[in-house]
C-alpha cells in the first residue's frame, strides 16, 4: 500500500530537465580552459585532466585560477554528478612550476615596503589556496587518479579530493621543504586528516622523502592501486558511474556534511546534517530511492 501511494506520487512528478528557477541557478555549460581538459565520458560523470603534459602538469598562476574556475563551475553544473581528476602525459604533476615561483618573487622587487610586499604575496597565496580548496568546496565528489609523480602541490591537490587512487608506479612527495617553503596550500592541514596520523605526516613534511604506491596504500593515502593508468582511469570512471546513479541529494549532502564535520566536534556535525535532512528528507529522491529499494528496481533521479 505504502509503495502504491509512493508510486502514484512519483507518476505525477515525472523527471524533467531542470527548468525555470533551477536552470537559472544551475548551468549545464562546460567552460573551456587552457591548462585543463574537460570531457564527459559517462552519463553525469566528468573527467578533468591537467593538460600541460610538456610541462609535467606543473602549476602556473593560470592553472591555480583555472582549477578554481573549473571546480566551481562543475559544482554548479547540474549535468555533473561526479568528477574524475587525472593528469595527461608522463606524470600526474611535478608540483608548482619552479619558473613561476621565481617570477612571483621578481614581481615585488620594485616594492620597497615589506608590508606592501607581504600584501602582494597574501593575494598570490590565497589564489593558489583557492584553486585547491575549490575541490573541497565542489559539492560533487572528486576522485583523483595519480600516475607516476605526484609532487608538492600535487599532494595538496589530491588531499582536497574525496577519494584517491593510483597506479603501481605512482609516487608521492611532500617536496616543499626542498624548495625552502612551508607547504601553504593544504597539505599541512588535510594530509593529517587523510592519514589519521601526524607522526608520519610530519616525517614526510620535514624530510621530503618519496612515498611509493604500496606505502601510500598502507598509509591510507590511496584507496586502491591499479596496474597502469589506462586501467586506473577506466576502473575509477566505473566507480564514478556507480556514484552518479545514486541520489544526487544524498551524495552531495553527504559530501557537504563530511567536509563540514571534518574539523568540528561530532555534535556540531550531527546538528548540521540534522538541519540539512530536515529539508532533504522531503525530497523526491527519498521516495524514488525507497521505492526502488523495495521493488528491487533501478531508480532515476533528477539532476542537481
Ligand atoms: C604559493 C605557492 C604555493 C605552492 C607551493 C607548491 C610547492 C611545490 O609544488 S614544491 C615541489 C616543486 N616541484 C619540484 O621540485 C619538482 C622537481 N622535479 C622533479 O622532481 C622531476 O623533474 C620530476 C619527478 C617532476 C620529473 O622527473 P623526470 O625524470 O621525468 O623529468 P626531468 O628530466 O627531471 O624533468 C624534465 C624537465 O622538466 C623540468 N621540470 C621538472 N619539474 C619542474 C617544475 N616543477 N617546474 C619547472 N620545470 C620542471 C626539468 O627541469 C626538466 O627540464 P629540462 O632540463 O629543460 O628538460
Amino acid at each position: 500500500m505504502v509503495f502504491q501511494i509512493a508510486r502514484s506520487l512519483l507518476l505525477y512528478r515525472p523527471i524533467t530537465k531542470s527548468s525555470g528557477a533551477l536552470s537559472r541557478l544551475y548551468s549545464t555549460e562546460v567552460p573551456q580552459f587552457e591548462t585543463l581538459a574537460i570531457s564527459q565520458p559517462k552519463k553525469n560523470v566528468f573527467h578533468v585532466e591537467m593538460n600541460r603534459p610538456k610541462e609535467l602538469n606543473t602549476f602556473t598562476m593560470n592553472m591555480w585560477q583555472e582549477l578554481n574556475d573549473c571546480f566551481t563551475s562543475l559544482s554548479n553544473n547540474s549535468e555533473c554528478r561526479v568528477i574524475v581528476l587525472s593528469g595527461q602525459g608522463k606524470h600526474f604533476t611535478g608540483g608548482i612550476n619552479l619558473q613561476s615561483i621565481l617570477e612571483e618573487g621578481t614581481k615585488v622587487e620594485d616594492i620597497e615596503d615589506i608590508g606592501r610586499r607581504a600584501r602582494h604575496f597574501e593575494k598570490t597565496i590565497t589564489r593558489c589556496q583557492d584553486g585547491i580548496t575549490a575541490l573541497e568546496d565542489c559539492v560533487k565528489p572528486v576522485l583523483a587518479v595519480v600516475h607516476n609523480a605526484c609532487v608538492g602541490a600535487g599532494v595538496d591537490l589530491i588531499t582536497a579530493a574525496d577519494m584517491r587512487y593510483c597506479t603501481q608506479e605512482a609516487w608521492f612527495q611532500v617536496k616543499e621543504v626542498d624548495i625552502g617553503i612551508a607547504a601553504d596550500v593544504g597539505t599541512l592541514q588535510r594530509l593529517p586528516k587523510v592519514l589519521g596520523n601526524t607522526s608520519t605526516v610530519r616525517e614526510l613534511v620535514y624530510t621530503g622523502r618519496k612515498v611509493q604506491a604500496k606505502e601510500a596504500l598502507e598509509l591510507g593515502l590511496v584507496s586502491r592501486i591499479y596496474a597502469d593508468k589506462e586501467t586506473a582511469v577506466k576502473e575509477v570512471l566505473d566507480i564514478a558511474e556507480t556514484i552518479a546513479k545514486k541520489s544526487p541529494i544524498a551524495v552531495q549532502n553527504s559530501k557537504i556534511n563530511m567536509v563540514y564535520s571534518q574539523s568540528r566536534p561530532t555534535k556540531d556535525g550531527l546538528y548540521h546534517i540534522n538541519l540539512i535532512n530536515q529539508a532533504a528528507l522531503q525530497s523526491d529522491d527519498v521516495k524514488r530511492g525507497a521505492l526502488a529499494s523495495a521493488t528491487k528496481s533501478e531508480p532515476e533521479y533528477e539532476n542537481l
